[in-house]
């Protein structure tokens, strides 16, 4: 498959974002005032403890969530600045989401899952077979779901975030419902997706050995970006918990 030449506008621009919650008279800032530029062919991880607004970071990008300031801007579009059901179509063809359910039709094979976001157009026929190709799943291509393993579901869900040739992919926890083997496959395929393919992917995980595959694993903490870092290239996971660790403790104060 040829590489893909999204133009010079970075895909995903967020620009001061600011989240909140409200619960009663208190508000909760998920996110407080987030900057984040993802570069064409770049692979980011954000990382952070749990309920320092990756999700509500993730879910911002997708438009999915109305932010309260700021803007998210995907291959130069405000998304804020589309009605309800230009947003809809904008996000299905320009944002790939992959989840950690997989989240396929049980009804349908593994190659309609795939044709599914796309409309009927002249070369979608060869989109599909090049993308079965590249993800090793050309054989299972009439296969339901459930006759597939959990590694080949999220193949065929990564199939289908692509098909549209969206400018930006994004992966909640991917390999949170597979085997240490089968996340490293996947972790493998989106990197080299990025590498070969020019893809733009951000993926949020705790996972140190998810976050090693990234060319910049980007830190949130209480909804702010706390620091980033480009994780050794020794694709060792203890190196990259260890990296994330110390960007913890220099927050904190802590001296190593
Ligand atoms: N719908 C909501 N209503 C109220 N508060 C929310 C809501 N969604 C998220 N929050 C709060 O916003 C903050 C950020 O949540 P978020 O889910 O983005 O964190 P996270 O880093 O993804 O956490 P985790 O790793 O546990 O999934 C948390 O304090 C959370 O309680």
């Amino acid at each position: 498959m040829n590489s893909l030449d999204h133009s010079s506008v970075p895909p995903l621009k967020v620009e001061s974002v600011v989240k909140c919650f409200h619960q009663g008279k208190t508000a909760i800032a998920a996110l407080d005032g987030i900057n984040l530029t993802v570069e064409t062919g770049e692979l980011v991880a954000i990382m952070g403890a749990s309920g320092s607004g990756k999700s509500t970071l993730l879910h911002a990008m997708t438009g999915l969530t109305d932010i309260d300031a700021g803007t998210v801007s995907v291959d130069g579009q405000d998304l804020a600045a589309l009605s309800d059901y230009q947003l809809t179509k904008f996000r299905g063809l320009n944002i790939g989401l992959v989840f950690q359910a997989f989240n396929l039709i049980p009804s349908l094979s593994a190659e309609d899952n795939i044709r599914l976001p796309a409309t009927e157009e002249p070369g979608l026929e060869e989109r599909v077979d090049a993308l079965l190709e590249r993800l090793d799943m050309t054989d299972r291509r009439t296969h339901k779901p459930d006759a597939l393993s959990g590694g080949e579901q999220q193949r065929i869900a990564i199939a289908r975030a692509l098909i549209t040739n969206p400018a930006i992919l994004l992966a909640d926890e991917p390999t949170g419902s597979l085997d240490s083997v089968s996340g490293q496959e996947i972790c493998r395929l989106l990197r080299e997706l990025c590498t070969e393919q020019k893809r733009t992917i951000v993926i949020v995980t705790h996972e140190p050995h998810v976050a090693m595959w990234a060319d910049r694993v980007v830190v949130l903490k209480d909804g702010k970006h706390l620091a980033e870092f480009a994780p050794s290239r020794h694709f060792d996971p203890q190196k990259i918990a260890s990296q994330y660790q110390g960007v913890l403790n220099a927050a904190a104060g802590v001296m190593a």
